[in-house]
């Protein structure tokens, strides 16, 4: 297994605003899918699935994360909350590296989430309906790609970055990464 670190989990579990400083910590490159997906295509999230729709958008997830295989180490990787979800890229994920969830309740995501118009699955006047019936629908695939959970409802981000350490050197330790 490389050693690389990828995050997922649901939108507003922190995964952008954590992998960014666990990389600093760790001396990491950082990656963020959702950015470097904008970057490479020169437009925003919300304008490519207004424009080309989702299913465009997964692809594009799907091609960015295959090609980083073999081609990237000591990088931490923030993913977009809905990768883990489609067929085959659970085993693509687990294939870069050290795959932590990062968990948290329903009532933590809407209030992180609430105020920002920039995630276009969560532009609806059911909020609560919408990151509740999500969420039953993703939990198994973020449960069955990651080799950690961590429970970030009561963590900082810095507490939530000691423990993703602590239990990441426990693995590299064990595996020899
Ligand atoms: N552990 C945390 N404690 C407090 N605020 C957090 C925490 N994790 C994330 N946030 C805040 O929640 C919002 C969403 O975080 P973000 O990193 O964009 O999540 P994701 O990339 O998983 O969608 C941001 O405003 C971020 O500062
Ligand atoms: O959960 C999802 O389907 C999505 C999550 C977003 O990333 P974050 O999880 O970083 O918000 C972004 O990829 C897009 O809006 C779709
Ligand atoms: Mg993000």
């Amino acid at each position: 297994m490389a050693d690389n670190i990828i995050l997922i989990g649901f939108m507003g579990s922190g995964k952008t605003s954590v992998g960014k400083l666990l990389a600093k910590s760790l001396s990491f490159q950082f990656i963020d899918t959702d950015e470097e997906i904008e970057e490479k295509n020169k437009m925003k999230i919300s304008k490519i699935f207004d424009v080309y729709g989702e299913e465009y958008f997964r692809d594009l997830e799907t091609n960015y994360i295959k090609n980083l295989i073999h081609h990237i180490q000591s990088s931490v990787i923030s993913t977009g909350g809905g990768l883990p979800v489609r067929e085959g890229n659970s085993e693509i994920l687990r294939e870069l590296g050290v795959v932590v969830y990062l968990k948290a309740r329903k009532e933590t995501i809407i209030n992180r989430v609430k105020e920002d118009d920039t995630r276009p699955l969560l532009q609806t006047d059911d909020l609560e309906g919408r990151v509740n019936s999500l969420l039953t629908l993703r939990e198994p695939s973020y449960r069955e790609t990651a080799h950690i959970e961590i429970e970030t409802d009561d963590l900082s981000i810095s507490e939530i970055i000691s423990e993703i350490m602590g239990q990441y050197h426990d693995m590299v330790k064990k595996d020899n990464l």
